[in-house]
């Protein structure tokens, strides 16, 4: 098993030369070395199939490296998808419970965190509601909510926001840097295909290589952690959206 513990704090995922070849013989991952520590929100982007998704499995320890290694001291791992898979049956409050319920968390423990968290995503008032009568951002804010009663260090988000508006998306991003902010979660892999959407929540941002998908360029992002949507009319704002942009359509080689 190449997925191991270390004891290193500051440090929540550390890739050394993990890369992923999956049994029928695809290359997803040539080797990759990333470390992502406290306090990092890591932006990646890249073209469809280079990988994205399979750096997240690998950093969730769900799927092991066909090389290299995997190491994370992140004693929870919350995960994130575009679709927000929730229970039809079950209302607002019983799908974000869900988790932790299944868990094995205590009730005492959960239903107090569950009631903060539908505060927090701003679902208050829809306790009750099913997931039929909800919005696309509302789904997707019962689905982090859910994934975050498990108080993760890590959390991974696989094209989150990718099927909503553009309005839906942009709030979103200011509740997820909210999150952030009062540290629901130590660190994140945020997975986009807006570059913009990176460089607006993130504070690093890798670029990948179309598949095999390789690191091929990382860029600090140079703004704090409070961040408002005049950030996007800022001239380093579009300077670096513009840059990474390039870096993404020249594809391959590392620079
Ligand atoms: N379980 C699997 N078995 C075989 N090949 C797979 C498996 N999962 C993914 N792949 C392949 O590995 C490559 C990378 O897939 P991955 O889903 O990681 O890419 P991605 O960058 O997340 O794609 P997208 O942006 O379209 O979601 C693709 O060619 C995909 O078809």
């Amino acid at each position: 098993m190449t997925v191991t513990v270390t004891t290193e704090a500051s440090t929540l995922v550390c890739f050394e030369q993990a890369a992923k070849r999956y049994p029928d013989g695809t290359r997803a991952l040539e080797p990759v070395d990333l470390t992502v520590r406290d306090g990092e929100f890591v932006g990646v982007v890249g073209a469809s199939g280079c990988g994205k998704s399979t750096l997240l499995r690998l950093a969730s320890g769900l799927t092991a490296p066909s090389a290299g290694t995997v190491r994370t001291t992140a004693d929870r791992t919350g995960y994130v998808f575009q679709d927000p898979t929730l229970l039809p049956w079950r209302s607002v409050r019983r799908n974000v419970e869900m988790l932790a319920q299944l868990t094995g968390l205590p009730k005492a423990e959960y239903l107090p965190r569950a009631s903060d968290l539908i505060d927090l995503v701003g679902l208050r008032g829809f306790e009750r509601h099913r997931p039929r009568s909800l919005s696309g951002g509302m789904r997707m804010r019962v689905s982090l909510a859910r994934s975050l009663t498990l108080s993760p260090d890590l959390f991974l988000l696989d094209e989150p926001f990718g099927a909503l508006d553009e309005i839906s998306r942009e709030r979103l991003g200011d509740e997820l840097l909210a999150l952030f902010a009062q540290r629901r979660f130590r660190a994140a892999i945020f997975v986009t295909h807006s570059v913009a959407e990176a460089v607006y929540l993130s504070t690093r941002i890798l670029v990948m290589s179309p598949r095999p998908g390789r690191v091929v360029a990382e860029f600090a992002v140079p703004f704090g952690p409070s961040r408002s949507a005049d950030l996007r009319f800022d001239p380093v704002f579009t300077q670096l959206v513009a840059t990474v942009s390039r870096r993404l359509r020249e594809g391959g080689d590392q620079v």
